[in-house]
């Protein structure tokens, strides 16, 4: 049997899922098909034809198409699921919870209907409860439905440590743990810049202010933008967790994954710290947290499940 390109597909062709698309193309992740809407079907595949264009000047191989036939998805590898509506400025992220919900279910019908056996990595906010819709509508393994943030936030963390150190962002590591929320939990004790813990170099005050900002990374991008929400990182992040399913990399890399268990929760998505690789989730490691650690990991858990409980 010839040897074939991966396939993956984007549903959604805004701003987040058409960036993942070029992102995951100039990689050479595998052919992209992107997908939106019969309305937009025109935009979509002129979005596609443009990122095509670019591969002579940048060397790229990828067939990149724009559809809004859900046939054209057929096998795909991995699907990426960015469709449904953003914030505005003065929203929250659970605000989208109920209109967004829908479009999973109807999305998530197609993709499978088409791709049994595919693996499904969910951006679309808020993306903790949305996950949790995707896994319970596809009926697929667990393992092989992922949600995107703490690679995100944990990247948001990165940069405005390497920042205040005014060091690579290359050396700086860290960790977020929880839902994606303004109570997320970035753990100080286990990020380092070199090797040496961050608070042997960033006085407390400062690492409270770069852990707020964090928080919040989201709401100022959302607040700069004035018209919609974060783009370019957001679609690093989905690039990197697909690029270590695809090449099974076995990356340790922050997913939203379900728990049976882990950390103490169950029946939840919540961001943990796991391995990616070729069979999707393969592992969540769990870390030993101190009372405070848990006891904001267990708000953060908190504000996942009154957003599961509106769903309709
Ligand atoms: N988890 C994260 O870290 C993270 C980061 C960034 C954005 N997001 C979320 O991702 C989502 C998309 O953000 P964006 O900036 O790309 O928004 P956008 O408005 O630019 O794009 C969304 C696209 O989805 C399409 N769409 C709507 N319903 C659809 C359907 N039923 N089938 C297929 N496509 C459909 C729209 O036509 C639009 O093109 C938002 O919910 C946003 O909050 C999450
Ligand atoms: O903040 C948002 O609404 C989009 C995304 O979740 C982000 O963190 O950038």
């Amino acid at each position: 049997m010839a040897i074939k390109r991966s396939k993956v597909s984007v549903i959604g062709s805004g701003f987040t899922g058409a960036t993942t698309a070029l992102m995951m193309a100039q990689k050479e992740l595998g052919d992209v098909v992107l997908v939106d809407i019969p309305d937009m079907e025109d935009p979509t595949k002129g979005k596609a034809l443009d990122m095509l264009e670019a591969s002579p000047v940048q060397g790229f191989d990828a067939s990149i198409i724009g559809t809004a036939n859900y046939e054209d998805t057929k096998d795909s590898d991995l699907v990426i699921i960015t469709a449904g509506i953003a914030r505005k400025p003065g929203m929250s992220r659970d605000d989208l919870v109920n209109t967004n919900a829908k479009i999973m279910k109807s999305v998530t019908k197609e993709i499978v209907n088409y791709s049994p056996d595919t693996y499904i990595v969910v951006l679309t906010n808020p993306v903790d409860a949305m996950t949790y819709t995707v896994f319970k509508e596809s009926g697929l393994p667990k393992e092989r439905v992922i949600g995107q943030s703490g690679v995100l936030d944990t990247a948001r963390f990165r940069t405005f440590v390497a920042q205040e150190l005014n060091l690579s962002v290359k050396d700086v590591t860290g960790f977020v743990l929880g839902g994606h929320g303004d109570d997320m939990v970035p753990l100080i004790r286990y990020s380092y810049a070199g090797g040496i813990p961050l608070e042997k170099l960033i006085s407390k005050d400062r690492l409270d202010a770069i852990v707020e900002r964090t928080r919040k990374g989201g709401g100022e991008i959302v607040g700069l933008l004035g018209n919609g929400s974060a783009y370019y990182a957001p679609a690093a992040s989905l690039t990197v967790m697909a690029e270590a399913i695809l090449k099974d990399q076995r990356r340790v890399l922050p997913s939203i994954a379900y728990l049976e268990g882990e950390y103490g929760y169950s029946d939840i998505y919540l961001g943990v710290p796991t391995v990616l690789g070729g069979k999707g989730i393969e592992e969540i490691i769990e870390l030993d947290l101190t009372e405070d650690e848990k006891a904001a990991l267990d708000k953060s858990a908190d504000s996942v499940k009154n957003v599961l409980n509106v769903l309709e």
